[in-house]
Formats: structure tokens, C-alpha cells, sequence
């Protein structure tokens, strides 16, 4: 049985975002899921992502923590809810607030990993705290705070 991705159960109508949609064919498509109580997501940058020669651009490792933020957010709201991810009434959830410290410079031409975990949760707001590595070694650690998407957000 394949496990799908938080992001593959997005409805079609939300999957353009630029970093976790299923059809932006642009767009960096991230892939999160459980591994125990973390979520964990792996990309591969490409060298439009690249920073100075041989690093990784400090915008798409805040992009990958955001939508690993947002998607994991989701998930847990689910679970902790006691209910399938993608069943109705659907739980949402936006990047209110994103902060990311840069511990070390990320290498090109590795497989990133993120790890996150669920500091906090209620019924309206979700917190995030994500961990970058490279090779072991962890490279920016972000904390994003995921609140319900406002009814004016939903496309018509
Ligand atoms: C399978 C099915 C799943 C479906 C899954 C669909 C996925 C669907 C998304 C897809 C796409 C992905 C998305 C990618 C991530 C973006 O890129 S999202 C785009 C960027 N974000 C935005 O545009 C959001 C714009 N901002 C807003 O709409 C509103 O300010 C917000 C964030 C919804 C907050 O609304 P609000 O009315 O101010 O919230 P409010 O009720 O006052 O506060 C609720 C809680 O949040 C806290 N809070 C609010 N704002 C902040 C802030 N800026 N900083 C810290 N805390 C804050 C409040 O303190 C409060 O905390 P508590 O007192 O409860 O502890």
C-alpha cells in the first residue's frame, strides 16, 4: 500500500501553492509525511536553487520549512481530531508567523531532510519547529506558526 502525501490529499483547487502544490508544475512539489510523532519531507535543490556556488539558497530552505510547516500543521489537526487527512469539514491552516536561523551553510548536490515537530496545539493555531539537514548535519531550523485559513482565502 502507498502512503500518500499530506499534500496529495489537498483538494485541486488548493494544490497551486508555489511550494506544496501537486499542480504547479513550477513549483517545488514538497512531500510530507509521518515518521513516528515527526513529520519529515526530503528535496533535492537544483541548481536554480543555489546561493553562492556549492550552497543552498537561504528563500527555498524558508520555502521547503513553510509548507512542511503548514502541511504537517494540517496533519496534526487531523489527528488530533481523531479523523482521516482529507476528510470534511476540511482543516486548513496558513503561515501567520515563519522565523528560520541559519546554523550552517547547506551544501548543493545533497538530499535535504526536514523533521518536524508539533510544539503546540489548538483548535485555531498550530506551531512548527523544523530542523534542516544535510548529510546529518543540521543547517536551519525554522519555527512557523500555522493558523486556520480565513473563509476570504478559499478560491471561488
Ligand atoms: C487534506 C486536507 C487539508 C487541507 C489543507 C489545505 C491546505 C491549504 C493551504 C495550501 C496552501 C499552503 C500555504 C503555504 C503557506 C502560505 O504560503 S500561506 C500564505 C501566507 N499567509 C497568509 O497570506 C496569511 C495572511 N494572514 C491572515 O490571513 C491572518 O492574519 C491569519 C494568519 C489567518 C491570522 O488571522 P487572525 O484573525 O489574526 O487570527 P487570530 O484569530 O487573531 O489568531 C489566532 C491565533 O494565532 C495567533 N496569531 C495570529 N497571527 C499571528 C502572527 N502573525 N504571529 C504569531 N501568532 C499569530 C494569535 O495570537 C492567536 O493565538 P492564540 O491566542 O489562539 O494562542
Amino acid at each position: 500500500m502507498t502512503t500518500l502525501a499530506f499534500q496529495d490529499l489537498y483538494p485541486d483547487e488548493l494544490g497551486h501553492c508555489y511550494g506544496c502544490g501537486k499542480n504547479n508544475d513550477h513549483g517545488l512539489q514538497i512531500k510530507s509525511f509521518w515518521e513516528g510523532k515527526e513529520t519529515v519531507a526530503h528535496f533535492e535543490p537544483r541548481p536554480e536553487h543555489t546561493a553562492l556556488p556549492g550552497y543552498v539558497y537561504g528563500g527555498l530552505i524558508a520555502s521547503l520549512i513553510d509548507c512542511h510547516g503548514t502541511g504537517s500543521a494540517a496533519a496534526a489537526a487531523y489527528k488530533a481530531n481523531g479523523r482521516d487527512m482529507g476528510s470534511e469539514p476540511a482543516l486548513r491552516f496558513v503561515t501567520a508567523n515563519l522565523n528560520v536561523d541559519f546554523l550552517a551553510p547547506t551544501p548543493m548536490g545533497e538530499t535535504l531532510e526536514l523533521r518536524g515537530k508539533i510544539k503546540e496545539i489548538k483548535e485555531k493555531k498550530v506551531i512548527v519547529e523544523i530542523t534542516v539537514f544535510a548529510k546529518g548535519k543540521a543547517c536551519a531550523k525554522g519555527s512557523i506558526v500555522c493558523v486556520k485559513m480565513p473563509a476570504s482565502m478559499m478560491p471561488s
